[in-house]
């Protein structure tokens, strides 16, 4: 009975995660599977009918009257069934509803996925999230209606009958539910083993999902050295493991699925049997046995195929478990509003902080002031900590000891749209939107008119080029693929940045990747951007920075230095060995075998 009860508790769980994944749609998924439930007890009824009416027609003599009442019920209950299962069709499966439930899924995800701090959703590989907001959604959604109104069903209408055979054979409804527990155990093995394989399924197209767009947007490196087949072979890897684990999940449901198929023709087939024997011996009667063998007859195959439809709800389990997980991850907390920034100066106080799964401290003990309106830059050898000192300050994490204050106050304590309102960056790897130019722009200040974006335009040195195009700003970014040169997008979102107007602007060196006819463009616009702002830049080049008011030279997530450059050269350090080196790069030339002449 136990097995019976977790059974049926643990369907009644899914049916519950099912309603809360819902969402807004799920007072009108409750309603239709109510109606399907009421419809499934109202069949079950129907059916229940046969017994009396085989009765009245099986007596000697038949009572034509009794069995007509019984069949005009039996009708009007039929009739009840449709008309219920008409109105919990409309109320969801056939309605709006439906189609809402993915949709507004996904945006509920687009939300997360906006909320989340960035360290959280940078760990995920850019597939795994398609994966999970196109396929596991789909496979969320898919059970909700039909299916489960299917299993309802199943589950319901065969209770209600086998109700009503208790009432007229106790016997025959003992031997009937003697079976139940067989088949919730065969059922909950079939659950358990394929609850496994689901997850391992789910996992195995996450990553093949993962694999194919990184082998799709890693072509062109792929094919610059050759090592096409190579991540090929990886992608090869992951599409064998999803075929493998397909072939285990139909391997682990075949025998109890089988087995459940058995069991339920085998039971019926004994309930008819020992009717058979009952009535031979003369204590029950054929219209008794008639009636079983109606109701046997209408539920064996619904029966039999219920552990397939049941596995239905495992997909959609293992699909809900990726959303959950993707839902349970918290956006940074916002501590309860201190006072309002006090001017933009920015101070790191004692700051460290360690990547998620790094024993390592990428950032160590930082203390250093940005004041308002001066220019700062992040100095030091690949890896010492730069980029992670400029991500905290646009709350990417926070840090594990110690505190970040802009203008006094806490970066915690400050609403996150606020605080980026009040920071623009630029980086090295600028993204365009697959829209129009104009629209890539503005996204820097959604309200902007046309004339506002291309005042920015102009003053971040695109406009010519933007005009040039086919169909200028109106030219959508998709149309011409890779036409815009680096140079080119490093422009566009300088004009992002000076549309929005912030006034704290990081800069990660925008001109380190570009020629020198780009630079030249690109550093005109970005002399335009830090204008009368706070400026932290990351410098790779260090002739870059020789104008900033301070230099702040990191190594192994440490400050040990910082100054004036001039300051900095005076003494013997990290700074001027870095920049002696870079010096000596400057006078390298490519040797003269290797100079075109030569070629
Ligand atoms: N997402 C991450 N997960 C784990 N460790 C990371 C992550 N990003 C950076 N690190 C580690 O943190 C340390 C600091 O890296 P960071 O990118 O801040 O250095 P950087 O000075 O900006 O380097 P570069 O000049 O090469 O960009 C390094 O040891 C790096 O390997």
């Amino acid at each position: 009975m136990t097995t019976t009860a977790t059974t049926v508790d643990s369907l009644a769980r899914s049916f519950r995660r099912m309603l809360v994944a819902a969402g807004d749609e799920a007072p009108a998924l409750r309603r239709s599977l109510w109606l399907f439930a009421a419809a499934a007890v109202v069949e079950g009824l129907a059916l229940g009918c046969l017994f009396p009416l085989f009765h009245a027609l099986l007596a000697t003599p038949a009572d034509g009257a009794a069995a007509a009442r019984w069949l005009v019920l039996m009708g009007a209950l039929v009739a009840l069934e449709g008309a219920l299962r008409w109105w919990a069709n409309g109320s969801f499966t056939y309605s709006h509803h439906y189609a809402q439930v993915g949709h507004q899924l996904r945006l509920r995800l687009g939300e997360q996925l906006r909320r989340m701090p960035l360290e959280k959703l940078y760990q995920r590989r850019t597939g795994e999230l398609t994966a999970t907001l196109a396929g596991n959604v789909d496979e969320l959604t898919t059970p909700m209606g039909m299916v489960s109104a299917l299993l309802l069903r199943a589950l319901i209408a065969p209770s209600v009958a086998l109700l009503v055979v208790a009432y007229w054979d106790w016997r025959l409804a003992l031997l009937l539910a003697a079976l139940l527990p067989a088949a919730a155990w065969l059922y909950r093995r079939r659950r358990r083993a394929l609850a496994k394989s689901m997850r391992r399924l789910a996992a195995a197209h996450a990553d093949t999902s993962a694999e194919i767009v990184e082998y799709v947007q890693g072509l062109p490196v792929l094919r610059a050295t050759n090592r096409t087949g190579a991540r090929a072979e990886r992608l090869q890897t992951a599409l064998t493991r999803l075929e493998e684990v397909q072939r285990q999940d139909q391997k682990a449901g075949r025998l109890p699925g089988l087995l459940f198929a058995s069991l339920v023709e085998v039971g019926l087939w004994l309930a008819v049997a020992l009717g058979a024997w009952l009535v031979a011996s003369g204590t029950l009667e054929l219209a008794t046995l008639a009636a079983v063998l109606v109701i046997a007859a209408r539920f064996a195959e619904p029966l039999s195929l219920f552990i397939g439809v049941a596995s239905v709800f495992d997909y959609m389990e293992a699909g809900l478990r990726r959303v959950e997980a993707l839902f349970a991850i918290k956006p940074l907390p916002v501590a309860p509003a201190g006072a309002a920034p006090k001017g933009l100066d920015i101070a790191f106080e004692q700051v460290s902080f360690s990547y998620e799964g790094s024993d390592e401290r990428a950032l160590k003990d930082l203390n250093f002031i940005v004041p308002e309106r001066s220019m700062i830059a992040f100095v030091g050898p690949s890896g010492s900590g730069k980029t992670t000192a400029v991500r905290l300050i646009m709350r990417y994490a926070d840090p594990h000891e110690g505190c970040i204050r802009l203008g006094g106050c806490d970066l915690r304590a400050l609403e996150p749209e606020r605080l980026m309102g009040l920071v623009s960056a630029v980086f090295q790897d600028v993204y365009l939107f697959n829209d129009s130019i104009l629209n890539n722009i503005r996204m820097g200040r959604p309200d902007a008119t046309d004339a506002e974006v291309e005042e920015a335009a102009r003053r971040a040195h695109c406009h010519g080029f933007i005009s040039r195009l086919p169909q200028g700003y109106c030219t959508q970014v998709g149309d011409i693929g890779g036409r815009l040169s680096g140079g080119e997008k490093q422009r566009i979102s300088i004009a992002r940045a000076l549309l929005k107007n912030a006034p704290i602007v990081i800069l990660d060196e925008p001109t380190a990747a570009l020629d020198t006819e780009s630079e030249v463009a690109v550093q005109q616009a970005v002399d335009e951007l830090v204008r009368d702002r706070t400026v932290v830049v990351i410098a790779h080049r260090l002739s870059t920075v020789v104008g900033a008011d301070r230099i702040l030279v990191f190594d192994e997530g440490g400050l040990v230095q910082q100054g004036r450059h001039d300051e900095l050269m005076a003494e013997p350090g990290l700074y001027r060995r870095l920049w002696e080196a870079q010096q000596a790069l400057k006078s390298w030339s490519l040797p003269s075998s290797h100079t075109p002449t030569a070629l």
